[in-house]
């Protein structure tokens, strides 16, 4: 796939002298779900809104579909379209006058049959004629990224598509990228809830203080995932490994051991460690399971990150 949005050494310095991003590097391949999680403050908007032209970088270069975001900033940003965090529609204005609106910013030609199209993706064609004020919340969200894509954007950023909103209403959401998705739109979205990535998301980048501390496929984070810790406890504290045990994936906690394994490798490697602790004269008279999520995974690399 070829490369449609590249970020080098990018940083930010807000007037009073807060770093917001500290050299962030981001390469985005066309067509994929880039999932960027963070906790607050870690400067997703910030990217976002360089990216879009709404805030200007200290230092660093962008490339959008190969064109300089600084020499040819028209080009770069026709190739983008940003649904906002924040709702900040015209109460009194129809779903189609608004996004036709959006569609002249970005110096397009009037093309009612191209908006039409798009307010059918959204599920949104039977409220074209409705007011603004008339329509719920999750309706509100989606006439945005109908005004996002009127423009035809190859690239779409999602900041906190459903921050606030109820279970069901997310899902609605996932469902909508998901479709945005086959037409081979590519799709950066912010969020705070794990799932939401897990749900959505082909790559997961992980944002802390202004820098990337991961970016990974999702399945290989979930290989990740598949990391199970067996805890065996034993009849007699120890402290230290028998020496016959050295090569194997196992660690002392409070003098119990901890063996760490691939659930999805054709071998845990179980039995044959329970005959070798047997043989080094340890006895157990407990075991217990416990499955790295996520979550965890983020939660370490955020607090490894504020170290
Ligand atoms: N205009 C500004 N002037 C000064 N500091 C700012 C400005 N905008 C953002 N910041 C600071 O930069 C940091 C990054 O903010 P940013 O909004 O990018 O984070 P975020 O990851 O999007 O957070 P959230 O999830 O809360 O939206 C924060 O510490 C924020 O207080």
């Amino acid at each position: 796939m070829a490369e449609i949005l590249k970020v080098s050494g990018l940083t930010k310095t807000y007037e009073g002298g807060h770093q917001a991003l500290k050299g962030v590097d981001v390469s985005i391949e066309e067509g994929e779900i880039l999932a960027l999680l963070g906790p607050n403050g870690a400067g997703k908007t910030t990217l976002i809104s360089i990216v879009c032209g709404i805030s200007t970088a200290t230092s660093g270069t962008i490339t959008v579909g190969g064109y300089d975001h600084d020499r040819d900033f028209r080009a770069a940003r026709d190739l983008i379209g940003l649904v906002p965090q924040e709702i900040n529609l015209e109460p009194f204005e129809t779903v189609m006058n608004s996004v036709r609106f959006s569609r002249g910013l970005f110096g397009k030609p009037r093309d009612d049959q191209r908006i039409e199209e798009i307010l059918k993706l959204l599920s949104l064609h039977d409220k074209k004629d409705n007011r603004i004020m008339t329509l719920s919340g999750g309706m509100k969200r989606r006439v945005l990224i109908a005004k996002a894509l009127c423009h035809d954007p190859r690239i779409l950023f999602l900041d906190e598509p459903t921050a606030g909103v109820d279970v069901e209403l997310r899902k609605d959401m996932w469902e909508i990228v998901a479709r945005l998705k086959e037409t081979g739109v590519t799709i950066i979205l912010t969020t705070h809830y794990i799932e939401e990535a897990e749900a959505m998301a082909d790559r997961i980048g992980v944002i802390s203080k202004g820098e990337i501390l991961l970016i990974e496929e999702k399945d290989a984070l979930i290989k990740r995932l598949g990391r199970k810790e067996l805890q065996i406890e034993l009849s007699a504290q120890i402290d230290e490994l028998p020496k016959s045990l050295a090569d194997k994936d196992l660690r002392l906690e409070n003098g119990h051991l901890v063996y760490t394994y691939d659930t999805q490798a054709n071998s845990t490697g179980i039995t044959g460690l329970l005959a070798d602790l047997r043989a080094a004269g340890l006895h157990m008279v407990d075991l217990s399971t416990k499955q790295s999520s996520l979550e965890e995974i983020f939660v370490d690399l955020v607090k490894e990150g504020a170290a």
